[in-house]
């Protein structure tokens, strides 16, 4: 189920909330551009507000937390209503908290360790954090042998350039990325320009529609 919907979201736009109200413009400009998920990262005083924010006003998109990286963050996340969250890595208390809580919980990985300490507590897919500086590609494909059934959302370095090529892989889901959601956007209110971006992000043509225009 959890894997469905992420491959429905295709990309994950990794944001990092400051402003409410422009946390609540750049969802919905995410939303026009087709997306159906976003991931509001716990980096700011404002994530937990503007998650509650982006669930009550763009109902459309799945709301995410991210950056959810200890089993407090679980539980603040749970009592804001979310149902999937997910972390740049990975610690046994994290993980224990996240089995147990009422919510899909995506690890980070970043080696073949940390995908069998993740198995160990029963999750099979994974963020691989941070994706390109890690291996990209190569490390995906090479993953792929011994752990036949685990599945990624890469993320970190991923751009409109190469995450078509991380999409074709067997093993990935979906990709994060924040390339559609870029701060200098957000704060010159470029609602068209992300929504646009997001709509590119969303094509699944082969050629990038703006190569077009
Ligand atoms: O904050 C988290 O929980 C993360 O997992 C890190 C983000 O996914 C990356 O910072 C996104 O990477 P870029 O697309 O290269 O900006």
């Amino acid at each position: 189920m959890l894997e469905q919907t992420l491959a429905a979201s295709r990309v994950l736009p990794v944001v990092t909330a400051g402003d409410i109200s422009a946390t609540i413009n750049l969802a919905r400009a995410l939303q026009r551009g087709g997306m159906t998920a976003i991931e509001i990262t716990l980096r700011t005083p404002t994530a937990l507000d503007a998650i509650a924010a982006v669930q009550r006003e763009v109902p459309e998109l799945l709301v995410a937390a991210g950056t959810v990286n200890t089993p407090a963050d679980v539980a603040r996340v749970v009592d804001a209503g979310v149902t999937l969250a997910l972390s740049p890595g990975a610690t046994p208390a994290l993980l224990q908290a996240a089995a147990e809580a009422p919510l899909d919980f995506v690890p980070g990985v970043a080696s073949a360790s940390e995908i069998l300490q993740a198995q160990a507590y029963g999750f099979e897919l994974f963020k691989l954090f941070p994706a390109v500086t890690l291996g990209g590609l190569g490390m995906l494909k090479a993953l792929g042998g011994p752990f036949p059934e685990a599945r990624f959302c890469p993320t970190g370095g991923l751009s409109p350039e190469n995450f078509r090529d991380f999409l074709a892989l067997p093993n990935v889901v979906c990709c994060g990325g924040s390339w559609m959601v870029a701060s200098s956007l957000v704060a010159g209110g470029d609602w068209d320009e992300i929504e646009r971006l997001a709509r590119e992000a969303m094509s699944t043509d082969t050629q990038r529609s703006g190569e077009n225009t």
